[in-house]
Parts: structure tokens; C-alpha cells; sequence
């Protein structure tokens, strides 16, 4: 970028304005404890049909937060036996885009900052907790974690967010057509991205 090029949106902070407020955990947000399954069968961090895809499975937490585990297979290394970091970044992208579902907000990822701590070795369970921690707008401001050995072992990787609430348009007029046409068959795809709409 040249120094006289503008600032654009993508230098906006990680820390939420002073005038944020407090996430509010939707009333019909699953029970803690509850697993989310798949928001899209085909993701490539928790969908079933993905078969090199991470398979993160997500659990509703108390108040807005969430848990996940994703296992680190063969498929997802980087240097030998360590696992990627963008595939560790994918997997604090996926457990913080599930908050929407404490949330019932349709919101995709604008920026995610990742600090990796540790290597992390193929076969190991990655620990993942992720939280909102405030709203302002359209934005929502998130933080994650993953840890090792357990989910009370050491910090691993960790990662600040903000996600950004759109409407169903934002996919059905930028998504491939054979893929959105698909998606649009299946009503359970359908309503629940509706119902996540009209719930703000
Ligand atoms: C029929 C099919 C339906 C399918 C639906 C499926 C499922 C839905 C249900 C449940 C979902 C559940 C779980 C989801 C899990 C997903 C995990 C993975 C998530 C991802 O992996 S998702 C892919 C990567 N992601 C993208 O592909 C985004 C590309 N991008 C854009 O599409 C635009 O860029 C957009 C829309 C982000 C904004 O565009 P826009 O025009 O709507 O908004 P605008 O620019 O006006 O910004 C409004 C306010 O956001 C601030 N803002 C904007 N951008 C920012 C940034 N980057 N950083 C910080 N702040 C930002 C501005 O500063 C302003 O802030 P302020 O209001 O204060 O001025």
C-alpha cells in the first residue's frame, strides 16, 4: 500500500469501540452443552462431505461461548508431522464463526489476528473456546483459544476476530450457482439461515 492510499476498513481495530455493548446471547440459542453440528455439510471446518476438511465439532457454551475439539490429521501438516497454521487458523475461524449460533447472527469473518504459541503435532486434539465480546453495529469483536494436551493444557494457539453481520443475500448473489442452488434445495439449510435473519 502507497503512503499517500487512504486507510481502508481492513485497519479497523481488534478492540471494540468505547461505545460497544455487551453480546447478548439470543433466547433460543442452543442449550450449553449442545452440539451445533454443521452449519454447511461441504465447510471445510465442519462439514460431514468435506473428507480432507477439519471436522471441528462445536458445543454451545454458557452465556455467548462456545467449545470445540478438531483432531489434527495427516492431511493438515505444514512442516513434517506439525500441522499447518493456516489450517490452525481455519480452526479458530470455524469455532468463532459458530458463535453465531449463541448469537442467531448470519456474520462472516472480516479479520482474524492469530498468534501461535506452540507447535502442534499431527494427532493431537486441539482444545478450542471462543467468546464475543462485544457488538457494535454490524460488527461483532470475538477472542479464541486452542489448547494441547487436554483442555486445561497450555495455550497453543489463540486469535482476536471480528465478524461482520450480513443477510442471506451476501451468499446466494456471491456463492457459485451450482453450490447455492443446492443449499437453496435443502430446507434445513435454508430456514435456518432465514430464522438466523429475522432473529436480530
Ligand atoms: C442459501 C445459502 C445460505 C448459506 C448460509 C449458511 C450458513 C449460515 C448459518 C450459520 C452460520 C454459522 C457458522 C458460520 C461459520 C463460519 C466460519 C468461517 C467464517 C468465514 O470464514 S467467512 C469467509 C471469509 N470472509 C469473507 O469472505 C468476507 C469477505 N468480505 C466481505 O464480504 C465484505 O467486506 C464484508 C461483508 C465483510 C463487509 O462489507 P459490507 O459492504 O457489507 O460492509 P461495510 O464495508 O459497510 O462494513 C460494515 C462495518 O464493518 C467494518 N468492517 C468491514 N470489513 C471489515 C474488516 N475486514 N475488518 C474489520 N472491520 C470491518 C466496517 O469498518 C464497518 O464498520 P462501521 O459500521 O463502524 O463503519
Amino acid at each position: 500500500m502507497s503512503a499517500a492510499e487512504p486507510q481502508t476498513k481492513q485497519t479497523t481495530q481488534l478492540t471494540p469501540p468505547a461505545d460497544a455493548t455487551a453480546p447478548v446471547r439470543h433466547p433460543e440459542a442452543p442449550a450449553p452443552g449442545e452440539l451445533l453440528g454443521a452449519h454447511y455439510d461441504r465447510c471445510f471446518g465442519c462439514g460431514g462431505e468435506q473428507p480432507h476438511g477439519l471436522h471441528l465439532e462445536a458445543r454451545a457454551g454458557e452465556g455467548v461461548r462456545v467449545s470445540a475439539e478438531f483432531t489434527v490429521k495427516e492431511a493438515h501438516q505444514g512442516a513434517p508431522g506439525l500441522a499447518h497454521g493456516g489450517v490452525l487458523a481455519t480452526a479458530l475461524d470455524e469455532t468463532l464463526g459458530s458463535l453465531n449460533w449463541m448469537l442467531h447472527a448470519i456474520a462472516v469473518t472480516g479479520r482474524l489476528e492469530t498468534d501461535f504459541l506452540r507447535p502442534v503435532p499431527v494427532g493431537t486434539v486441539l482444545h478450542l473456546d471462543a467468546e464475543v465480546t462485544a457488538v457494535h453495529g454490524r460488527k461483532i469483536y470475538s477472542r479464541a483459544e486452542g489448547r494441547i494436551g487436554g483442555p486445561d493444557g497450555p495455550v497453543a494457539v489463540r486469535a482476536q476476530a471480528v465478524f461482520i453481520e450480513v443477510k442471506v443475500e451476501h451468499f446466494i448473489d456471491n456463492g457459485r450457482p451450482e453450490e447455492i442452488r443446492a443449499a437453496m434445495a435443502d430446507p434445513d439449510q435454508l430456514r435456518r439461515a432465514r430464522a438466523f435473519e429475522v432473529n436480530p
